[in-house]
């Protein structure tokens, strides 16, 4: 009979490994003595090390966020770098809360792998918590921790999955923050490291902090990149005599470049609080005329969920959930449009414009599932929601539907 979710976190720890197709497997690591006999040992590691290969887990414990994932970036670049350690696939441990990496090396012995990693660990290793794995008995897989303190573990294929992804539970705390203080916080805590997030704080101070708006209608226009969110928002802009505004805004769009070569946690920190600095903006400009908006909140939580999240669209936080409600703090627009596209005619527009694209977008370009996730997600998001407008007719008619939209919407 399978174990209860919460006997395995009360006895056992749980890990989560993200496979190749971004699904998600899970192992619990028990001590030797409560281990059931009955219970399969896990698939990945087993034919690996029983075909001679070695595995090794590399854990960062999450207690002060911004060092721990400056830390876990750190070891990705490493591991990346360094080819003759084997693939790592991201980790999750469920008990105690942690995030790593699974190496795991076909045709290479524990100590060849561990004699390799060592010194590429050696100046992080009070950090982190690592664990090599052996075979003993044919078919019994078990933990070891490096260091004196950790008794090995029996570790088995878990007979529970969750029904979450455990990077749900995180969302909030990392991703996707639900006010400006969260927001704010995070960018302190990197003044150390980053001093260019000093200077987004310095403009954030002198913002409004819960600005109102004007009797001008605001209209944010969202879709993934070359869906036509520049062109439409020109037009507007033009047609209604409107101000038009973009997040980031560009006061702080000189920092951006090193803000997205930083961690989730900073990077998004630095998008959620552009969002903040750009409402004041928005506050002042629609007391006096109408405001379009290229990218706003939407765009910042539909991306950072999408990133958080592996696997298909069934590993998404169900509907309705907090990290899709738009922020209580936060500058709520009118109307918000969001541009869809097949991905055929998005790709075949990305090359027309044939302008260098960021990592985010060539990898949006490659992986369909992350380009359905992202659409998925603006769909989602409530309180406002986005109205989808079919992007794919010609220039005109796209701009006229969109017009009609807002008329209907009582807004001129
Ligand atoms: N309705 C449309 N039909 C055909 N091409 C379009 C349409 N709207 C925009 N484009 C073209 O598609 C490309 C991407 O549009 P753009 O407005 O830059 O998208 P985004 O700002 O969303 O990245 C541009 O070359 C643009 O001229
Ligand atoms: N309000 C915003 C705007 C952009 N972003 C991030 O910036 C990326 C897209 O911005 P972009 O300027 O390349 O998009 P386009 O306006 O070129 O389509 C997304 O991948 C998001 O990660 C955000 O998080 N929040």
């Amino acid at each position: 009979m399978a174990a209860s979710y919460s006997r395995l976190l009360a006895e056992d720890s749980l890990l989560a490994v993200e496979a190749d197709d971004g699904d998600l497997l899970y192992f619990s690591c028990s001590p030797a003595s409560c281990a059931a006999p009955s219970r399969r040992p896990p698939p990945l590691l087993l034919p690996l090390l029983a075909g001679g290969g070695s595995a090794h887990s590399l854990t960062v414990p999450c207690s002060e966020r911004v060092p721990a994932a400056q830390l876990h970036a750190a070891l990705r670049r490493a591991l990346d770098a360094e080819r003759g350690l084997g693939r790592p696939l991201p980790l999750f441990s469920l008990q105690p809360r942690e995030r790593g990496f699974l190496l795991l090396q076909p045709g290479r012995s524990k100590a060849a792998q561990e004699r390799r990693l060592r010194p590429l660990l050696a100046a992080h290793l009070p950090y982190l918590r690592v664990c090599g794995y052996e075979l003993s008995c044919g078919d019994r897989v078990w933990q070891c921790p490096w260091g004196a303190d950790g008794a090995r573990r029996l570790v088995q294929k878990a007979e529970v999955d969750p029904a979450v992804h455990p990077a749900v539970s995180t969302l909030r705390r990392e991703a996707v923050f639900g006010c400006w203080k969260e927001a704010q916080r995070v960018l302190r805590e990197c003044i150390p490291f980053i001093p260019e997030a000093r200077g987004v704080l310095e403009l954030w101070d002198k913002c409004p902090k819960y600005p109102q708006k004007g009797n001008f209608p605001v209209i944010v226009v969202e879709g993934l990149d070359a869906t036509g969110k520049t062109t439409l928002t020109q037009s507007l802009k033009e047609s209604m005599r409107a101000v038009l505004l973009k997040s980031p805004p560009a006061c702080i769009n000189q920092w951006r470049k090193i803000f997205d070569n930083e961690p989730t946690l900073i990077r998004r920190a630095f998008y959620a609080l552009g969002n903040y600095i750009v409402a004041s903006e928005i506050a002042a400009q629609s007391t006096k005329s109408p405001v379009i908006v290229d990218r706003y909140w939407h765009s910042t939580a539909a991306y950072a969920i999408a990133t958080e999240i592996s696997g298909g669209l069934h590993n998404l936080p169900v509907h309705h959930h907090e990290v899709y409600q738009w922020p209580e703090d936060l500058l709520k627009p009118d109307l918000v449009v969001l541009l869809t596209l097949s991905h055929e005619e998005r790709v075949r527009r990305l090359q027309s414009r044939g302008i260098e694209k960021t990592k985010e977008e060539a990898e949006l370009e490659m992986n369909v599932r992350f380009r359905e996730k992202v659409e998925e997600l603006y769909k989602r998001m409530e309180n406002p929601g986005c109205i989808p407008v079919d992007a794919s007719p010609p220039r005109e008619a796209v701009i006229e539907n969109v017009l009609h939209l807002i008329e209907n919407h009582c807004l001129i």
